[in-house]
């Protein structure tokens, strides 16, 4: 069992021996990502003092408004991720298409892929409220020293050899997950190190909170207006909690400590539900079930959907199992609701 002062720099070096041929190129991947994330958590700190707040000029491949954070965050990683070429290529939700990342000295020999939502929870930013980055790392299929291509990302979420979020609030944290258990870790802004401070985390198996977006209630399918029926109803343990701070990474973080249910599905206004799949579910699906929690589309696992398009978006139910189960019990009332 690991010290809690244990850092994650001695971490990812220890945790290599799970890997049977390993060349140590996850690890110095996973590192860069905790370096990008500091100096990402820096601008955060002082969001207010320098001009990082509010939006930026452009709309991204989402159609949404850029925030001026979001561009930053994504360049950092751009950066990181370039600079030490450490992957042959990277996906952003604030890219049109993926970068590959060839090299003079060999991008194309890299055998990872990066899938990457730069600043979660943009919305939050301008308000103070806890934000993230999310990331999704995979082994590419393509033959190593060529150039990435897009099957290389568009991979089922199986495939995943590790995953993990930061989070930018109250304190900064990295949470990831390389298949072995999902494991927390705290920076310590004095000495800029992160120390492991959550070690093994696991969903309850059941909560009473749950996360949604309810100001679309008359829009949602009726499966999900039941449940939230039954989350409100009066007996013994319920009504339920809401509790939705509009940052995925934050609203999961808490239910995966408390036990909850966050739920993104379809509705009116987005009838294929918000959440990008390549990196926003498929990486928070790959650490909710390693915490024992479930993560499904509101009928099938998400791991278990066959990407088509790189910033293809799918609904989102994940947390304590027990919640999970019971929302589909309602919404498998209404199968032709499956099929948006
Ligand atoms: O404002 P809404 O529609 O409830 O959406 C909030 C959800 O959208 C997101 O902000 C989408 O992520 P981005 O901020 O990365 O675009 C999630 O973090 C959050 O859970
Ligand atoms: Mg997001
Ligand atoms: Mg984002």
């Amino acid at each position: 069992m690991f010290q809690k002062n244990t850092t994650l720099g001695e971490f990812i070096i220890d945790k290599q021996k799970h890997f049977k041929y390993t060349t140590g190129e996850l690890s110095r991947l996973i590192n860069s990502i905790r370096l990008a994330a500091k100096v990402v958590n820096h601008e955060v700190n002082k969001a207010g003092l320098v001009d990082i707040l509010g939006n930026a000029s452009d709309i991204n491949i989402q159609g949404e408004r850029q925030q001026k954070l979001d561009v930053y965050a994504n360049n950092i990683f751009m950066q990181t991720m370039t600079n030490r070429q450490i992957v042959c290529g990277v996906a952003s939700e604030e890219e049109d298409d993926f970068v590959s990342i060839h090299s003079k000295n060999g991008g194309d020999n890299n055998k990872y892929v990066v899938l990457i939502d730069p600043l979660d929870g943009s919305s939050n930013i301008d308000v103070n409220v806890s934000v993230g980055t999310i990331f999704s790392i995979y082994h590419r299929v393509t033959p190593v020293g060529t150039p990435v291509q897009l099957e290389d990302f568009l991979q089922k979420g199986t495939k995943q050899v590790a995953a993990g979020y930061i989070i930018y609030g109250t304190s900064t944290m990295l949470v990831y997950t390389t298949g072995h258990g999902v494991n927390g870790f705290t920076l310590s802004p004095a000495i800029g190190t992160f120390y492991l401070s959550h070690p093994d985390m696991k969903f309850p198996e059941t909560g009473s909170i749950y996360s949604i977006n309810e100001g679309y209630y008359s829009h949602f399918p009726q499966g999900v207006k039941d449940y939230l029926k039954y989350c409100q109803e009066d007996t013994e343990d319920r009504p339920y909690s809401a509790r939705y701070i509009g940052s995925l990474v934050s609203d999961f973080h808490r239910n995966m400590i408390k036990g909850g249910i966050y739920i993104y599905p379809t509705s009116s206004k987005a009838p294929k539900g918000k959440l990008r799949l390549l990196y926003e579910c498929n990486p928070i699906a790959f650490l909710t079930e390693q915490a024992n929690g479930l993560a499904t589309d509101g009928y099938k696992r998400i791991l278990e959907i066959e990407p088509t398009e790189l910033h293809q978006r799918v609904p989102f139910f994940c947390g304590s199992k027990s919640m999970v189960d019971k929302v589909h019990s309602y919404m498998n009332q209404y199968p032709d609701d499956e099929n948006y």
